[in-house]
C-alpha cells in the first residue's frame, strides 16, 4: 500500500518512537495528526516538520489518550483538517510502577480507546474505507520484565487486546487491519525509567540488572523501529501480525489466527 495521500493519526507523537512513526510516515507521503499531552515539544516538533514536508503536512493536537473526550476531539479535528483518516498507531504509553492505575489508564486504556475510536471512524459498516491500526506494545509483551511488573501487565494487554480485536476485525469484515508492534529497548526518553522507576530506584541490585539486561540485548536505533513499523503499515499481508523488533531481527511472532484456533478449540479446552 502506498502512503502517498494517506492521512495518518500517531498518539504520543511529540519525541521518541512516535516522533519516528510520524517522520517516516511524512518522508512517505502521508500527512500526520501528532497527537499528544505535551504541547510545548509536540508544538516544537510540528514547526520542525513544517521547514521540512510543508505546514499542511501535519496538525498538532494536544490529547491524553486517558480521555476519552479529548481523544474523541482529536479524531475530530484531525479529520476536520484532512477529511479521513487511513492510519492510526495508538503509541503513547509510560513507565509508572507506583502510579499504576495511571500506567494502565495510559498504556492498555489509551490502545483500547485508540483502536474503538479508529474503528468507528474506519470501519466499512459505518461508511469508512477501512485502513490499518498499529498498536505499540513492547518485547515486554511477550517476555516479563521483572523490574517493571506493572509496564509487563499493560503490555501483555496491549498484545492480548490487539490479537483478538484483529481477528474480530478479520472475521467481521470491518476492512482495517490491526498489527501489533514489540520492539525491544530502543534510543528514547523512556529508557531512564530503566533507573529512577520506582521497582528499582531504591534497589541497586535491580538497576545492576536492568544494566545487564541493556548489555546483553542491546539498543535499537528509533530508525529501525520506525521501518518496522512502515512494515505494518504498508504491508498489506500484514494483517493480525505482532512483529517482534530486536537487535538481531524483525519478524513475526508465529500466533495462530482466530481460524485455526477455532478449528483445534477441542484439543485447546479441556472439555
Ligand atoms: N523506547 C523503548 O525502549 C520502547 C518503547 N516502547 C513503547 O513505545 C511507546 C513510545 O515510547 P517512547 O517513544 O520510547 O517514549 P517517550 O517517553 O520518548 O515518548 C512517549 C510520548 O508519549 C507521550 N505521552 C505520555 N503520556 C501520554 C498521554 N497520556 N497522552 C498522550 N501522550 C502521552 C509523551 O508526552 C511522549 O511524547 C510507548 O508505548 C512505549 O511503551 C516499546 C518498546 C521499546
Ligand atoms: C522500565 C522499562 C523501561 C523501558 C522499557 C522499554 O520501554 C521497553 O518497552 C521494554 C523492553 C523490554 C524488553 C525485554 C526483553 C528484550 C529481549 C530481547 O531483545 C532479545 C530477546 C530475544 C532475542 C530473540 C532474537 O532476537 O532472535
Amino acid at each position: 500500500m502506498s502512503l502517498q495521500g494517506k492521512v495518518a493519526l500517531v498518539t504520543g507523537a511529540a519525541q521518541g518512537l512516535g516522533k519516528g512513526f510520524a517522520e517516516i510516515l511524512l518522508k512517505n507521503g502521508a500527512k500526520v495528526a501528532l497527537l499528544d499531552i505535551n504541547e510545548a515539544v509536540g508544538k516544537d516538533l510540528k514547526s520542525a516538520f513544517d521547514k521540512e514536508y510543508g505546514p499542511d503536512s501535519t496538525v498538532f493536537l494536544k490529547c491524553d489518550v486517558k480521555s476519552d473526550d479529548q481523544f474523541k476531539e482529536a479524531f475530530e479535528a484531525a479529520i476536520k483538517k484532512f477529511h479521513k483518516i487511513d492510519i492510526v498507531c495508538n503509541n503513547a504509553g509510560i513507565v509508572d510502577e507506583k502510579d499504576w492505575e495511571r500506567a494502565l489508564a495510559t498504556n492498555l486504556g489509551g490502545v483500547i480507546r485508540g483502536t474503538y475510536l479508529a474503528l468507528s471512524y474506519m470501519k466499512k459498516q459505518n461508511g469508512g474505507h477501512g485502513g490499518v491500526i498499529i498498536n505499540v506494545a513492547s518485547m515486554a509483551g511477550i517476555l516479563p520484565l521483572l523490574t517493571a511488573p506493572i509496564y509487563t501487565a499493560t503490555k501483555h494487554g496491549v498484545l492480548g487486546f490487539s490479537r483478538a480485536i484483529s481477528d474480530l476485525s478479520r472475521v467481521c469484515n470491518f476492512g482495517v487491519r490491526i498489527n501489533t508492534l514489540c520492539p525491544s529497548f530502543a534510543e528514547t526518553a523512556i529508557l531512564s525509567s530503566m533507573y529512577s522507576a520506582d521497582t528499582v530506584k531504591d534497589i541497586p541490585s535491580l538497576q545492576e540488572m536492568n544494566r545487564k539486561i541493556i548489555n546483553t540485548v542491546g539498543i535499537l536505533d528509533v530508525s529501525v523501529v520506525a521501518e518496522a513499523f512502515l512494515q505494518l503499515a504498508t504491508d498489506e499481508s500484514k494483517n493480525g501480525s505482532a512483529l517482534m523488533v530486536t537487535k538481531k531481527h524483525t519478524g513475526d511472532i508465529p500466533f495462530p489466527k482466530v481460524s485455526e484456533d477455532l478449528a483445534n478449540l477441542s484439543s485447546m479446552l479441556p472439555l
